[in-house]
């Protein structure tokens, strides 16, 4: 009998997002490969303009064709996702993949009663009664820990916490059991103790539904936290991928190693932090060829970097971008003598 691997049911192949800006495109996402598997927790993590929002927008459909060229292929369960036609898409987001975003408030109609706002997409994809529906909602409410469900349910979206709100977000998100949910910086706007309780909700969450969730954020202790798999991203570009423990452990390309060498420490608050020089490149002016973190880390030769830089295996699925990371270091510990290789 020949075994089918369900495990892995999404995967990005080779998929370039550009824009159109003033009659040219302009790639925001370049050529990503990713798979997302059930019962995991995938991070995209990256500086602001890196391109994460535009990937998760990518392959939830939602980017207009005549501004924007997309290319590659989004294998969602068997299914082409950048094939689909808008009816086709519909029938996905919402029922297959669900979508938290950052801004609660914007996300929610302020008119509409948070039940009504929940039970809305149950009436587009299933065929569920008004007993069922209702049923539902109170076992979503429950599920992303609201403690008066009943009460909440009546309640309209002013007159809830941020962080309340982003539970309503989560429960519209899972109300039709999706098998993947996008959840792009699901915390950002919320104070830290709310930030770890909503984490732990999609912790929940993907453990209860065998859920794959790609987490997109800036903040590495978020990451750090909750993520499984985490993939960096740096100019549309996956620069490294591997497990949590790999990257936050063994990181290796130049970026993810600044990257976390610029987080605050809990336990090392005194130090300085590192700032990354320079910024992000825009679409316009991104390098054409070599590595893009290149001109943000001008001490290291130029000989180090490859001309047109590859995904590697460096073992169990590390992939880093670009051999530099075998010469990289950071100024300061070339002046202390620490050694090329350290962190
Ligand atoms: N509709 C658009 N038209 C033109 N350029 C865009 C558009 N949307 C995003 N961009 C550009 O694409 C690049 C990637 O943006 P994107 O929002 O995907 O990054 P991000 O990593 O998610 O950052 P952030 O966390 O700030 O949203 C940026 O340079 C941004 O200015």
């Amino acid at each position: 009998m020949v075994e089918t691997n369900t495990d892995q049911f999404l995967n990005i192949k080779n998929v370039s997002t550009a824009f159109k800006i003033n009659g040219q495109y302009y790639d925001a996402v370049s050529n990503v490969n990713l798979e997302v598997k059930h019962d995991e927790i995938l991070a995209i993590v990256g500086e602001s303009g890196c391109g994460k929002s535009t990937l998760a927008t990518t392959i939830m459909g939602l980017h207009d064709p005549e501004e924007t060229k997309i290319s590659g292929e989004i294998d969602f369960e068997g299914t082409d996702l950048l094939k689909l036609d808008e009816k086709g898409y519909n029938k996905v987001r919402g029922a297959k993949i669900g979508m938290i975003f950052q801004d609660p408030l914007s996300a929610l109609n302020p008119l509409k009663r948070i039940e009504d706002q929940i039970q809305e997409v149950m009436v587009y994809h299933t065929k569920m009664t008004e007993k069922e529906r209702h049923a539902r909602v109170i076992e979503l409410l429950n599920q992303v820990g609201i403690e008066d469900p009943d009460r909440t349910a009546h309640q309209f979206p002013h007159q809830l916490s941020g962080g309340m709100r982003q539970r309503i977000i989560i429960a519209i998100a899972i109300a039709c059991k999706p098998d993947l949910i996008i959840a792009d910086e699901p915390t950002t706007a919320l104070d830290v103790t709310i930030q770890a309780q909503i984490l732990d909700v999609l912790r929940d969450i993907q453990r209860e539904n065998h859920a794959g969730i790609i987490l997109i954020t800036h903040d590495l202790g978020v990451v750090a936290e909750t993520a499984d798999r985490v993939a960096v991203m740096y100019a549309g570009q996956i620069v490294e991928q591997g497990t949590a423990s790999q990257i936050f452990n063994e990181p290796k390309h130049p970026y993810t190693r600044s990257l976390l060498r610029s987080m605050p420490q809990r336990d090392n608050e005194s130090d300085d932090l590192y700032v990354i020089q320079g910024m992000v490149p825009s679409l316009q002016k991104m390098p054409k060829q070599g590595d893009r973190f290149a001109p943000r880390i001008p001490w290291i030769p130029a000989s180090a970097h490859e001309t047109e830089p590859k995904m590697h295996d460096i073992g169990d699925n590390h992939l880093v971008r670009c051999t530099c990371y075998k010469d990289f270091y950071f100024p300061d510990q070339v002046k202390e003598g620490a050694g090329h290789e350290s962190n």
